[in-house]
């Protein structure tokens, strides 16, 4: 993991220690030596302090090889058997198989209650490893929370991240704007008004806003409703563009967010001061400038940690110089917000370039930083990937972790996916043919299993890479393919996807707009995901594709590169190993030449593609892997005093 250093297990001092999972009979006490201590230790450098870390999260088979092993040197099998107990390899089988139960071994004697302890203690470490030994109380600060609200990813991860948090044990609060759109609008229907208020100073103004809340899934979902919410169109924006007042609109968001842990009592009692706060992208960039220059100094939030955690760098929250005096932070704050643009992007000659940064203060006032993939963490950190923010990220290096996003494996589930023609899985996917067929239908496409079907889905603008698709197009459409674009953003894009339908009417679809349940058709009937991105912090489309059996061709950028293995059909015996295609430089040679490929090898080596599709399908993508990771986070961040 980019920015994390860890040592392997460390020595400490020699105690009676006992094992946490395996206990022991008063007859039979385990003694461990420094050498023989139970569980890895990990030494944390940070900023030359030195921290020792637990690791809590042992599965129960390391566990027991670790503490039963060991054993065998200081009481011997005879010892054992003397004490009419079972020789330690015998033990850890047992352990480790499914069936433990009590049947005796030929030729020795049980003794029952050691067996029995040790059962338990398997049942102890499994339930350890699902649930928390150290819960926080987590307060997620994010402009969009799927379902309620989503224009990409960053939705969908504030939604579904929080659950599996939950679900570990931790307190969970998500709070965000309640972006009602009227009496029809059923988003937040299963909300309630609090009847708590709060005025927040900023903007010249007292500014009234509400909280509403909505327990679901473990999660304690919270909404901030102010009148500047209650707009149509998108949380950004609609039809004619971003809204002039995005900085107040997300300034009384941060503002919120910090009163509502001391002010709600949600089921009764309130999250309290000692809290941990995951700010999302610079929407919530004020969070740690807040805590820290307004309640901390207060001796407020002295317990409490800031995470900030950067979805995409390339949206800062910049804004005039002028405006830092509207955000309701102590004017000698100003350093930590201040944002000077290089001369060469300055307007005119009396251009100062002077700015407030939002994401620039959260990256220099948060106690860590977490990116969405371990690639994306170290690309922020270069001239090429840093937007500016590069030499900032760099200084704080020790502080920053890459943790590939989850999924949902709910919403994105082909055996359960409510949206598409017929539900499958990885032993039957005679599903995905009808999903294909019935998807070409719904386009107005000939219905053909043969032909290799292209999907794209994703916000059409620099980052995704529409323009290199717009380039590859005429080569690929000479091509006996079919292919179908779902998305909304650059005016010019979209016009070119709607001319391209009408000059390629029997292989090409272009579909303007946001569309969820299309994005779950187009998934589960393509043969090929084509993300041509620029760059990707981490990607959902591509996870999404592979748990469907739906092969990305990617860009090798940020998390893509992560998380698609380029296919090599030599590897493993001859077997294959990979989940699809990577390329690079970003041009439309690259993008056609990796295309092709696939393309060739769904024509000709059925096998192959079957392989590469079950592979893909095989993944662990769940965000109990990533849950797991960010806890790690969450315990470095408490064991560091605040960083401001
Ligand atoms: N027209 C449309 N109709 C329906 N659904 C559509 C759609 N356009 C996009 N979507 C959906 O929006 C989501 C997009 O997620 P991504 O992670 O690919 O990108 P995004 O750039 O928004 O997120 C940022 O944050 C996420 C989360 O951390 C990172 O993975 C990512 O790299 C980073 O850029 C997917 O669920 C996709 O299906």
């Amino acid at each position: 993991m980019a920015g994390m250093q860890l040592s392997g297990a460390v020595a400490v001092a020699s105690s009676n220690l006992r094992s946490p999972g395996v206990t022991s009979t008063s007859s039979c006490t385990l003694r461990w030596s420094s050498s023989q201590m139970l569980g890895p230790l990990d030494r944390h450098w940070n900023k030359q302090r030195s921290f020792l870390v637990v690791r809590n999260n042992l599965s129960l088979f390391s566990q027991v090889q670790k503490e039963v092993a060991p054993l065998s040197d200081q009481y011997s099998n005879d010892w054992l058997l003397r004490r009419g107990s079972v020789p330690t390899e015998d033990l850890t089988a047992r352990l480790a198989s499914k069936d433990d139960t009590d049947a005796k071994p030929d030729g020795y004697t049980l003794q029952h209650d050691f067996l029995q302890d040790s059962k338990l203690a398997r049942a102890n470490l499994e339930e350890n490893n699902r649930r928390t030994t150290n819960p926080f109380n987590i307060i997620f600060v994010s402009a969009e929370v799927a379902p309620y609200s989503k224009t990409g990813g960053l939705g969908d991860v504030c939604g579904s991240l929080p659950v599996a948090l939950a679900s570990r044990g931790h307190r969970m609060m998500v709070i965000s704007p309640r972006y009602w759109s009227g009496p029809g609008d059923t988003r937040y229907a299963g909300a309630f008004d609090t009847q708590v208020r709060i005025k927040i100073g900023c903007f010249n103004g007292e500014h009234e806003v509400a909280f509403f809340h909505e327990y679901r899934a473990g999660v304690d979902w919270v909404f901030v409703d102010h009148h500047s919410y209650h707009r149509p169109g998108t949380p950004y924006g609609d039809t004619r563009g971003s809204f002039g007042d995005n900085q107040f609109r997300f300034t009384l968001l941060c503002h919120a967010s910090c009163e509502a842990p001391l002010m709600l009592p949600l089921g009764g009692y309130t999250y309290g001061e000692k809290c941990l706060f995951i700010a999302n992208d610079w929407h919530a960039g004020l969070v740690p400038i807040i805590l820290a220059s307004k309640y901390r100094k207060h001796g407020v939030y002295s317990g409490s940690r800031c995470i900030l955690a950067i979805h995409n760098l390339a949206h800062q929250g910049v804004e005039p110089a002028t405006t830092f005096n509207s955000l309701g932070l102590p004017s000698n704050w100003y350093g930590a917000l201040e944002w000077v643009f290089p001369t060469w992007a300055r307007t005119h000659a009396l251009d100062k370039g002077e700015a407030v940064n939002h994401l620039k203060g959260a990256i220099v006032t948060a106690d860590r930083i977490i990116t969405v993939s371990q690639g994306y963490a170290w690309e922020i950190t270069t001239q090429e990937g840093g937007y500016g923010l590069d030499g900032l990220l760099r200084s704080r290096k020790s502080v920053i972790n890459g943790i590939t996003n989850g999924v949902d494996v709910d919403e994105w589930d082909p055996a359960t996916d409510k949206y598409i023609a017929s539900q499958y899985t990885l032993e039957d996917l005679s599903g995905k043919a009808e999903c294909k067929a019935a998807l070409q239908k719904e386009l107005g496409l000939a219905v053909r299993p043969d032909v290799p079907f292209i999907g794209f889905i994703g916000r059409l603008d620099y980052q995704k890479g529409p323009d290199i698709i717009q380039a590859a197009l005429p080569e690929l459409m000479t091509d006996d393919v079919q292919m179908v674009m779902l998305g909304s953003g650059e005016s010019a894009i979209e016009s070119w996807m709607s001319q391209a339908e009408f000059q390629h009417k029997d292989k090409f679809r272009g579909w303007v707009g946001f569309n969820v349940p299309l994005s779950h058709r187009i998934t589960a009937g393509c043969d090929i995901l084509v993300m041509p991105s620029r760059f990707e912090p981490c990607g959902l489309n591509q996870l999404y594709a592979m748990r469907y059996g739906t092969v990305p061709v990617v860009h090798s950028t940020g998390g893509l590169r992560d998380t698609v293995e380029d296919f090599n059909p030599f590897a493993n015996g001859g077997q294959g190993l990979g989940t699809g295609w990577t390329f690079s430089p970003i041009s439309k040679e690259a993008f056609m030449g990796a295309l092709r490929t696939a393309i060739g090898t769904y024509r000709d080596h059925g096998d192959s593609w079957k392989g590469i599709m079950c592979r893909g399908m095989s993944q662990d993508f769940s965000w109990d892997r990533a849950a797991l990771q960010y806890e790690q986070v969450f315990e470095w961040a408490m064991i560091d005093p605040p960083y401001a």
